[in-house]
C-alpha cells in the first residue's frame, strides 16, 4: 500500500489543539485513565491463546504490546475494549478495569467500552464517500452524542489538529477522506476515534501500512495524545515501540502453548537491561 500512495508532505503537528479539550458530564477536565487488565486468559472455541495475563497500563503512558507473530497481542488488544466477543466462537476469563471498573460486569453496556476506549487498525479504514469533516464526527451519531454546529466545527478542528492533519486539509473539509494518502487517512481515522473523546486509544500496528515518514509522523502524533488520551500499541517494530512507548509488555506463546507476558515494565530497562534472556533474544532480534 505505502508505495502506491500519493507523496506525503511533512506536516508539523500542531501542539495547540483549538476547541474545547475533553471534560467529564460535570464540566471538569477530564482525568487521565488508567488500564489494568487482570488474569485475561483467551480461546477460540477449544483453543486457548491467552493464559492469565494481566498487565498495568498507564495513565496517559503509551504502552508498546511486542512479541512475535501469533502469541496472542492483538486478541489481547481487542479484548480491552470487548471487541473479542464478536468473534462467535471467542471466550474469555478475567476482568479488565478502566480507572478501576470492570468494563465486562454485567451493568456495563459494550457500547460504553466502544465509547471510552477506541481504536486505530493496521489498515486505514475512513468512510471513503464521505468528507473529511463528515469522517471527524461520524462516531458522534453513533455513540448518540448531541452537538451544536459550532461545537462540532470546534471539534473537527480540534481533532484533526490532534492527529497533526489540520494544516493538510484546512481548505478541503469537503473533499472525500478516500481521496487522502494512506498517512492521512489513518490521521483521519485518529482524528475520527479521538472526536468521541475516549480514554483510552487501542492502535493495533497502526504504521504497518505506512511508508517511514508518515510512520514518524504518526508517532508525532501519538507522543501529543497521550497527553489526553491513554495509548495502547501493538507493534513488530522494535525501533518504533523503542521510540513512542514509556512501557513495554512483552508477549510470548512457547512451542503452542498459549500467550503469557514474559516481562514487562520501563521500554529504557526492557531494551538496555531486559531480566529475561527470550526478551533480550527478541528485543535484539535474534528471533520473531
Ligand atoms: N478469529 C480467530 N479465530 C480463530 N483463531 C484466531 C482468531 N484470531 C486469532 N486467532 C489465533 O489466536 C492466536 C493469537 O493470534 P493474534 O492475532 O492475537 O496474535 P498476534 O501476536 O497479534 O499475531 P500477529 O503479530 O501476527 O498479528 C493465534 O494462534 C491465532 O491463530
Amino acid at each position: 500500500m505505502s508505495t502506491t500512495q500519493p507523496t506525503e508532505v511533512i506536516p508539523r503537528v500542531d501542539p495547540a489543539p483549538a476547541g474545547p479539550a475533553p471534560t467529564t458530564a460535570s464540566g471538569e477536565p477530564a482525568r487521565l485513565a488508567e488500564l489494568r487488565a487482570h488474569e485475561i486468559s483467551c480461546w477460540f472455541g477449544d483453543h486457548m491463546v491467552l493464559d492469565r495475563v494481566s498487565l498495568t497500563m498507564r495513565a496517559g503512558g503509551i504502552t508498546a504490546l511486542i512479541g512475535p507473530s501469533g502469541c496472542g497481542k492483538s486478541t489481547f488488544l481487542r479484548t480491552l475494549n470487548r471487541m473479542h466477543e464478536l468473534v462467535p466462537s471467542a471466550k474469555l476469563a478475567g476482568e479488565v478495569l478502566l480507572d478501576g471498573e470492570d468494563i465486562y460486569a454485567p451493568d456495563k453496556k459494550l457500547t460504553d467500552a466502544r465509547r471510552h476506549i477506541g481504536m486505530v487498525f493496521q489498515k486505514p479504514n475512513p468512510f471513503p464517500a464521505m468528507s473529511i469533516r463528515e469522517n471527524v464526527i461520524a462516531g458522534l451519531k453513533l455513540t448518540g452524542t448531541k452537538a451544536s454546529r459550532s461545537d462540532k466545527e470546534a471539534l473537527i478542528e480540534r481533532c484533526l489538529r490532534l492527529a497533526g492533519l489540520w494544516n493538510e486539509v484546512k481548505d478541503r473539509l469537503e473533499a472525500p477522506g478516500g481521496g487522502l494518502s494512506g498517512g492521512q487517512q489513518q490521521r483521519l481515522c485518529i482524528a475520527r476515534s479521538m472526536a468521541i473523546q475516549p480514554r483510552v486509544l487501542l492502535m493495533d500496528e497502526p504504521c504497518s501500512a505506512l511508508d517511514p515518514t508518515s510512520t514518524r509522523v504518526i508517532e508525532e502524533t501519538m507522543k501529543e495524545l497521550a497527553q489526553e488520551v491513554t495509548i495502547v500499541i501493538v507493534t513488530h517494530n522494535m525501533q518504533q515501540a523503542a521510540r513512542v512507548s514509556d512501557q513495554c509488555a512483552f508477549f510470548l506463546a512457547a512451542h503452542g502453548t498459549p500467550g503469557v507476558i514474559v516481562e514487562h515494565g520501563d521500554t529504557s530497562a526492557m531494551f538496555q537491561n531486559p531480566q529475561d534472556q527470550r526478551t533480550s533474544d527478541y528485543v535484539q532480534g535474534r528471533f520473531g
